[in-house]
């Protein structure tokens, strides 16, 4: 069928489009220049095309659709120009660069080489989307420290069915919304009264170890059970004592918070699995949602139970726990906290929580023990808060902060060892950073492995030197180069939580114990994992201590 000629249109029809044009066109000027100037421009096209020859209607509709496509893709256009002029590892078809994340060696590659080989900005392809990476404290601050690069990228989607749709993984406006609402659980003040199931459960671990006395062990598990049992207390406020058998072991395994995996990395790598509808029909997307469903339902279960305590108790039940601190807020703020969000961030505090102390906790034992002058002055000051006879005294906040060697150690373990190598954003405005403009909806990557490493911020970057920490040595280091919880408004609301943690696990070993090295096993071998791990384990020794404290 042929076009309409449109030149036979009547003259009524003629002087009605010129006045709808004139009017489109005044109502354009008021709106913004660029997006005016745009639809002037297709306008008077669009006006050509109305007075010209059927023939070269084609070509119109071509031109127009051509510049549409440029006018919508525009801001990936800028950010592929922006990337194609950046260095970075060598890519495979589809894939891109998400290959390097199965190299045994990326975590050697981040500490080691990536700087000198592709600077300080560089480009990561995952699959066909392209991200920056940011190694410089300078230039991470711009991203990090602005409000306005909050936005995380579509990566963290992948992991929602894992963490659930809480602070890490929830859109800007959500996080927004609930940090503002949680931030007060995490002051000092709420977090002292979690200092007492610290204690308790730190103990608990230096009894069970007593039987490994003069023996080496790989410490990770036995410090992954402490810090689940302290998650279960102080996020879920489930009595964990009251689940422990006559000889003291703990049986937890009726909720289903440890067994979560990540398979982010394995969706990566087939890129066809990043599609949620595809993703749900394989076995892992249903195993995954079965998971889900799980850690739900387990939370679902320990809100009734205690709302059915408070209903029951005739005096205000005191209130232990974060879950029921998220319980009064959602009392109080119906509107913007529902119990799904109570459970949503449950799952995120039991999972965030959980290998990230688990690993940097066992990595300090570890580095302690292969650092005997370091083990002695954090033994020292344990000694100084400790007096003789205070043997089975536990530690009260004031003793936790005192703790400051003991905190120097755990940062520098963090600093060689951070438990989360890697995390990003996406750019919310254009940023500079170098010579490059990152354009807006940009995804930038950080890496906390790679930038703690760097020389210049940090002298002999690969030894354990916890000196690096003491106050005034750390007035001089640029605020972004030591990242092991993030920086800026998105930081890890878990921070403080996590160090008087460490300590109180730490410290209650050392109290004990004296730490030593394994022959053959002194030398961490990190793996590349969502939290890193130690392949083959974290072995030392441990002896009585015959002056415990
Ligand atoms: C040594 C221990 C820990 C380390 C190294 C660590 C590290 C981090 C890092 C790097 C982030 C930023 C992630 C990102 O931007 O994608 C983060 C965020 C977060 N962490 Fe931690 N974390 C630790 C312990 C904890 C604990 C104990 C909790 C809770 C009980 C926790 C809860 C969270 C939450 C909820 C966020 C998201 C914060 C937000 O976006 O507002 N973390 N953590």
């Amino acid at each position: 069928m042929r076009p309409p000629d449109f030149k036979s249109l009547d003259a009524r029809d003629s002087s009605r489009a010129s006045w709808i044009f004139r009017s489109a066109r005044r109502l354009l000027l008021l709106i913004s220049p660029p997006t005016s100037l745009f639809a002037l421009t297709m306008g008077a096209v669009i006006r050509q095309i109305w007075d010209r020859d059927a023939q070269e209607l084609w070509i119109y509709v071509a031109l127009i659709v051509g510049t549409l496509a440029i006018y919508l893709l525009k801001d990936q256009i800028r950010i592929y120009w922006t990337i194609f002029q950046l260095n970075g590892p060598p890519t495979v078809p589809l894939l891109g660069n998400v290959n390097c994340l199965l190299r045994k060696d990326i975590l050697e590659v981040m500490s080691h080489t990536a700087y000198k080989d592709y600077g300080p900005v560089a480009r990561f392809w995952v699959t066909l989307i392209p991200y920056v990476i940011l190694l410089e404290p300078d230039d991470i601050q711009v991203v990090l420290g602005s409000a306005k690069h909050t936005s995380k990228i579509f990566v963290y989607r992948l992991l929602d069915n894992f963490l659930g749709k809480g602070l890490i993984t929830s859109d800007v406006d959500t996080w927004r919304t609930h940090r503002r609402l949680l931030q007060p659980a995490f002051h000092l003040h709420v977090l002292q009264k979690f200092v007492g199931s610290f204690a308790e459960r730190a103990d608990r671990l230096a009894d069970r170890l007593a039987r490994y006395d003069n023996q080496q062990l790989d410490i990770t598990k036995f410090v992954n059970d402490a810090v689940y049992e302290i998650l279960n207390e102080t996020v879920l406020g489930v009595n964990v004592a009251s689940k422990a058998n006559e000889d003291g072991v703990v049986d937890l395994d009726d909720l289903p918070f440890r067994k979560g995996q990540v398979l982010m990395t394995h969706r990566l790598i087939r890129p066809w699995l990043i599609f949620d509808w595809i993703y749900k029909l394989t076995s892992t997307g249903q195993q995954e949602k079965k998971q889900s469903q799980d850690l739900s339902a387990a939370c679902h279960r320990i809100i009734l139970e205690k709302r059915r305590l408070q209903r029951d108790s005739s005096s205000p039940t005191k209130k232990t726990s974060l879950l029921e601190y998220m319980m009064e807020t959602s009392e109080r703020n119906p509107e913007w906290f529902s119990d799904e969000d109570i459970i949503n961030e449950c799952c995120t505090f039991m999972l965030a929580g959980q290998d990230s102390v688990g690993t940097a906790t066992a990595m300090t034992l570890f580095l302690l023990a292969n650092h005997p002058d370091w083990q002695d002055k954090c033994r020292e000051e344990l000694d100084e808060i400790f007096a003789e006879g205070e043997t089975n005294r536990s530690p009260t906040m004031q003793d936790l902060r005192a703790m400051r060697w003991l905190e120097c150690c755990i940062k520098e373990a963090l600093r060689l060892y951070p438990s989360v190598p890697i995390f990003a954003r996406k750019l919310g405005e254009d940023v500079k950073v170098g010579k490059h403009v990152i354009p807006s909806g940009c995804g930038v990557i950080v890496l906390p492995y790679s930038t703690h490493r760097l020389p210049h911020h940090f002298p002999d970057p690969h030894s354990f030197r916890p000196e690096r920490f003491s106050p005034e040595n750390s007035e001089k280091r640029h605020p972004y180069a030591y990242l092991p919880f993030s920086a800026g408004p998105r930081n890890c609301i878990g921070n403080k939580f996590a160090i008087l943690e460490m300590k109180a696990v730490i410290s209650a070993i050392l109290r004990r114990y004296r730490l030593g090295g394994v022959e053959g096993k002194t030398e961490v071998r990190p793996k590349f994992r969502l939290t890193v791990r130690a392949s083959g384990g974290l072995w030392l020794k441990i002896s009585q201590r015959v002056d415990a404290r």
